[in-house]
């Protein structure tokens, strides 16, 4: 499928700050796909969802949406010009203007039986039927940003770019928004960038996601490669939260504090040839999700559960380890287990991943298995 957006070697630097916000990132988006940037604070997703937008001029590389180059080193499109419909994180709706006016706003070039039809798409689109008259201020922070939405896609744009949508909402609106949000693009087949600092939301509302780590492009994939193949740790922690132990290699075996695990079952984020490398001992974490961490009740156990949330479905365990690390384990609400009480972990059917530490790695990383 064709890319609906293209970045090459995109790179952007503020005036008098001493490190790029954007550091020559690249990737494609397939037509019709949703795009999550995701990252920490400050790494630079709004930077690079303006940049697209045409908000800022990229100091280096190239952007092409829907196939037409909007800027590179001879060329700046300017946003009303790209085809691009925007979502802010406070709505951004006219306060003066109806849902149906606002809706028509972007139409304002089009004959009025066109934008009436328009409009009365947009509102059947997002469910606000009997709502046209309405001002902002009479609808929920919810219905806000549907319209928002609905008047991003009314002009039937090659892409709509989100920024932090959801942010402004209570949790129950945001978990319905995000779901809403995913139909109505692939209702319409719309080609979206969705910048978010929340894994889960990522995860669920993305076809692709991209994270970001100080302006750069750390890994992109689909939210399962992301969860199951992180290729750094950084990648690791921010999207599966998972627990890491350090590890220290003895031959072919992974020596660590819960006991010992064969190479065999250690899918290993770095060059296979290191580990065959005699003198060197490799030394860094296995990565356990949480919800491969099984603890039992055992009396003779030297795990102590010290904490347990209890969310709903699941429970999360804070578990001690004798060296004092705390391990989070996901259980399902059956399994009780008493604070204070010693348990035992079942590490059978947990997937290991490991990650070198930067000081005993011979050369960058470089993902392989050895599963
Ligand atoms: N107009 C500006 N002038 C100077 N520096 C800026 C400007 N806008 C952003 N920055 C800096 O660029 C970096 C990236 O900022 P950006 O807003 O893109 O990050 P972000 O990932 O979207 O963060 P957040 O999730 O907090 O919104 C930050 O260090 C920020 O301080």
């Amino acid at each position: 499928m064709s890319a609906s957006l293209s970045l090459v070697g995109v790179s952007h630097q503020f005036p008098g700050c001493p490190v790029p916000a954007v550091a020559d990132v690249s990737f494609d988006l397939a037509s019709g796909d949703i795009l999550a940037l995701l990252g920490p604070s400050g790494c630079g997703k709004t930077t690079l969802l303006r940049l697209i937008a045409g908000f800022e001029a990229p100091q280096g590389g190239q952007i092409t949406i829907a196939g037409a180059p909007v800027s590179n080193h001879r060329l700046y499109v300017p946003p009303e010009k790209r085809s691009v419909g925007m979502v802010f994180q406070d709505f951004a709706l006219f306060p003066h203007l109806t849902v149906a006016e606002n809706l028509a706003f972007g139409l304002q070039r089009m004959g009025k039986a066109v934008v009436d039809e328009r409009v009365q798409e947009a509102i059947a689109l997002i469910g606000l039927q009997g709502y046209e008259q309405r001002y902002p201020h009479e609808l929920s922070g919810g219905q806000q940003q549907r319209v928002a939405l609905a008047r991003a896609l009314a002009p039937r744009p090659n892409l709509v770019l989100l920024d932090e949508p959801l942010s402004n909402l209570d949790v129950q609106v945001r978990v319905a928004l995000r779901q809403e949000i995913r139909e109505v693009l692939k209702a319409t087949g719309t080609s979206a960038v969705f910048v978010t600092h929340d894994q889960e939301e990522a995860m669920a509302i993305a076809d692709q996601v991209a994270v970001m780590r100080s302006g750069q492009l750390e890994q992109q994939g689909t939210p399962e490669d992301l969860y199951q193949e992180p290729t750094s740790r950084f990648v690791a922690e921010f999207v599966t939260q998972a627990n890491f132990l350090a590890a220290q290699q003895r031959g072919q075996i992974w020596e660590t504090e819960l006991g010992n695990f064969s190479m065999e079952r250690v899918q290993c984020v770095c060059n296979t040839l290191w580990l065959e490398d005699s003198h060197t001992a490799l030394s860094g974490d296995l990565m356990i999700r949480q919800e491969d961490v099984v603890p039992v009740a055992d009396e003779t156990g030297d795990i102590v559960v010290r904490d347990r949330q209890f969310l709903g479905r699941e429970y999360c365990y804070m578990l001690q380890t004798p060296s004092g690390q705390i391990l989070r384990a996901r259980t399902s609400s059956r399994t009780q287990l008493a604070i204070g009480n010693t348990v035992r972990l079942d590490l059978s059917h947990v997937t290991l991943r490991f990650f070198p530490d930067s000081a005993t790695s011979p050369q960058p990383a470089e993902a392989t298995s050895r599963m």
